[in-house]
């Protein structure tokens, strides 16, 4: 893999529209030689910048895609933490994903059972035994530079086999959730971080420039043969001195 791409963007708002073009043009690519074009989504402030902007890509076609979940909180749909709720609220009544074709957790079942669940369904989704290889993840980062629902010094961390796991003591609540691995992560073709606002300056220059002290979680997402972007705005870069792409108003990455 070849480093990171770190774009900074003015706003959210032109951070958003790049990412659904980013994320649209990655479709068609796989679906120019695929079946399917599969996405993982993360929470936080994820749902609603995606939320926004992908049903506003013109002539958008989301029949042949497959959404799954790079985390998930063990509530209730209709609990206004859970991941999935917020996305069939917000975002998939609005574009033409089949219901069918959306990997959701079972959030009836205790955690470890949620997570096997969920690995099977991903396993049966990708037709493998073997760890599933999405065309694109989209993950948030959180001002500890945790990434989906692995935290810092967490023994996640050191998962190497499963592709999903249960988490009970997230540090973030809900404490129940269950998370892709890394080495599920780090088997995607396309990874796009997605960080905005000051508070994420510190712990965004700790990630893309070095620190002191073990590696935190983001800074462990390293896609073996894939693309790696880092989209922000300019509040969430004010900390950086690497390079950095400043695209102009419109431009395609
Ligand atoms: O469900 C979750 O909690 C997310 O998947 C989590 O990993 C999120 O991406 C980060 O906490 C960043 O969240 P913000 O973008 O809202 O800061």
């Amino acid at each position: 893999m070849s480093g990171p791409r770190v774009v900074v963007f003015p706003s959210v708002a032109e951070l958003g529209s790049t990412l659904a073009q980013l994320v649209s043009s990655r479709a068609e690519k796989a679906l120019s030689t695929g079946e399917s074009f599969s996405l993982g989504l993360s929470g936080g402030s994820l749902v609603s910048i995606l939320s926004k902007e992908l049903p506003a890509v013109p002539s958008l076609d989301c029949s042949r895609w497959l959404i799954g979940f790079c985390d998930e909180r063990l509530v209730p749909f209709r609990d206004p933490e859970s991941t999935y709720g917020l996305y069939k609220s917000q975002l998939f009544e609005k574009i033409n994903i089949p219901e069918d074709r959306i990997l959701a957790i079972d959030p009836s079942l205790p955690v470890q059972e949620c997570a096997d669940d969920y690995a099977g369904k991903l396993s049966k989704a990708f037709n493998t035994e073997q760890i599933p290889v999405f065309d694109m993840l989209l993950l948030g980062m959180g001002p500890d530079g945790h990434t989906c629902s692995l935290f810092p010094d967490h023994p996640l961390l050191q998962e190497s086999h499963r592709t999903v796991a249960p988490i009970s003591d997230s540090p973030k609540p809900p404490s129940q959730r269950v998370t892709m691995t890394l080495p599920t992560v780090n088997a995607a073709r396309c990874v796009v971080f997605v960080t905005t606002g000051g508070s994420k300056a510190p712990v965004l220059k700790q990630v893309l420039e070095g620190g002191e002290g073990p590696a935190l979680p983001a800074a462990l997402v390293a896609p073996g043969r894939g693309e790696l972007f880092w989209l922000v705005d300019e509040p969430a870069a004010a900390s950086l001195t690497s390079q950095v792409e400043r695209p102009g108003p419109g431009a395609k990455l």
